[in-house]
């Protein structure tokens, strides 16, 4: 039977490279795990084998721990920059880079020169924040975002007016508890002028700030209407950002009855189921702009 090569990349994962940027005695990290991908004119290694157009998934490995030497760490999106210009540019076969970033987050130990010795850190139990950079030697791709931010709101939340059919059971609520762990992506609309790249740090900050406000400022009639919110408030807020994409587990927290103890369970003690949970996803998109965020952010 004949067969035909279908979409193929290749690269090293999982890169994982700490930085430390030493200011005397005040240290700083940046801790990063850098998956490459490339992909581009290589049917041959797949066909025959042959390896003229293969730069081996460990020289892939070098470069990123070069590279963070050579340029530092400024943000995980400046270095993917860096790294996918790199590779299409150098490469001849090489066509295409995505580098995805995944970034862990740590905090000084007390006040440097203080109470603290600026060199101590303890990892940030929150976020993961992450960033992916395409290239493709014309056009730029750049999507960043965060996965495992776990926030709740202990009232302003109500689940009521749903469809009821005969397999309905679920009580309406008038004032529950709305959990999340949120996932969110969000794509710049940035074209590759590097005099035009925005602060990318400082973009994730304010980003995450809009987020954290719209989820504890909405009084929430449903997930989905919070999760709109949050987005319509970043498109709204943040001119570099055309398209906000979420995936929100509702995590459940039902009132325990205590009445067999002879105790009235007055919206104050709650079991948190972890499973099953509600999915809610949805993309919010600046008006006239495409949606490019897959569907499935287990996909980014
Ligand atoms: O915010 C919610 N949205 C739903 O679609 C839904 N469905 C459900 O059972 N509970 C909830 N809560």
């Amino acid at each position: 039977m004949p067969t035909i090569l279908g979409q193929n990349q290749y690269g090293k994962a999982e890169n994982r490279v700490v930085k430390i940027t030493r200011d005397g005695a005040t240290h700083h990290i940046k801790d990063l795990n850098v998956s490459v991908s490339l992909s581009g004119d290589m049917d041959e290694v797949h066909h025959s084998g042959s390896n003229a157009h293969v730069l081996p998934t460990d020289t892939t490995k070098n470069t990123v721990y070069a590279f963070a030497k050579e340029y530092g760490i400024e943000s995980a999106e400046q270095f993917g920059i860096h790294l996918a210009r790199h590779f299409v540019t150098s490469q001849e076969p090489i066509h295409r880079a995505r580098i995805r970033i995944e970034e862990y987050a740590w905090e000084r130990i007390g006040a440097p020169g203080s109470d603290g010795t600026g060199h101590s850190f303890v990892r940030k139990g929150q976020e993961t924040r992450l960033a992916q950079v395409t290239y493709d030697g014309e056009r730029w791709e750049v999507v960043s975002g965060l996965k495992d931010l776990t926030v709740m709101n202990s009232t302003d939340s109500e689940f009521r007016g749903y469809v009821k059919d005969k397999y309905t059971t679920l009580e309406e609520a008038g004032d529950r508890i709305l959990a999340t762990s949120v996932s969110g992506r969000w794509r710049f609309n940035w074209a590759g002028d590097e005099r035009q790249a925005p602060d990318w740090d400082e973009s994730y900050r304010q980003t995450r700030t809009h987020m954290l406000r719209a989820f504890a400022e909405t009084y929430s009639l449903s997930l989905q209407q919070t999760l709109y919110r949050m987005g319509a408030r970043i498109i709204d807020h943040r001119d570099e950002i055309d398209e906000v994409r979420f995936s929100l587990p509702n995590s459940h927290h039902f009132l325990v009855d205590l009445e067999p103890f002879g105790l009235e369970n007055d919206n104050e003690v709650y079991f948190a189921a972890d499973r099953p949970y509600g999915l809610i996803e949805a993309t919010v998109l600046r008006d006239g702009c495409e949606a490019r965020i897959p569907v499935d952010l287990t996909n980014l």
